[in-house]
């Protein structure tokens, strides 16, 4: 897959994050200070990656920041963007399959780098529920 990775800082997980889906046969497309040096904007980081996946440069983003608060934030903005801040395997797991969500959100700084490889397994494995609810439910946020 394409991936668009942003990140506001070079802190904790980015570049293990970055490496971390090169080794999975992802192409990645780097955005905000994994591009441009030590810091970047989380809004602007974050929206660049998102606007990625909405015009179709990207199959998925991952945005992040300290928290991953505001890039999640900044990346739900877009349209077409559904973004998940996930702390846990279990989270992301759900976001793809309850939220069909094609960002997914992390916090540079609390998640560890084995807790990455357990939320990018579960990120990666997890396909969108075939529910009708569920997809009434996701169609609807397009709407709000
Ligand atoms: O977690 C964040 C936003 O949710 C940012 O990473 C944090 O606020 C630091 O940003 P800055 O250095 O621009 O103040």
């Amino acid at each position: 897959m394409r991936i668009a990775v942003a990140a506001d800082s070079t802190d904790g997980v980015a570049a293990v994050l970055v490496d971390e889906l090169g080794r999975r046969g992802h192409e990645v497309l780097v955005h905000g200070a994994l591009a441009a040096g030590d810091r970047a904007d989380w809004a602007w980081s974050a929206e660049a990656a998102a606007r990625d996946v909405a015009a179709g440069r990207a199959d998925q983003a991952v945005v992040c920041c300290w928290t991953g608060t505001g890039a999640s934030i900044a990346a739900n903005k877009v349209a077409g963007v559904r973004a998940a801040l996930c702390a846990d395997a279990y989270t992301a797991t759900g976001a793809r399959r309850w939220n069909d969500a094609n960002v997914l959100a992390l916090s540079l700084r609390t998640v560890s780098e084995p807790t990455l490889a357990e939320i990018l397994d579960a990120w990666f494995a997890g396909t969108p529920s075939s529910d009708p609810d569920d997809a009434a439910n996701v169609a609807h946020t397009a709407d709000i």
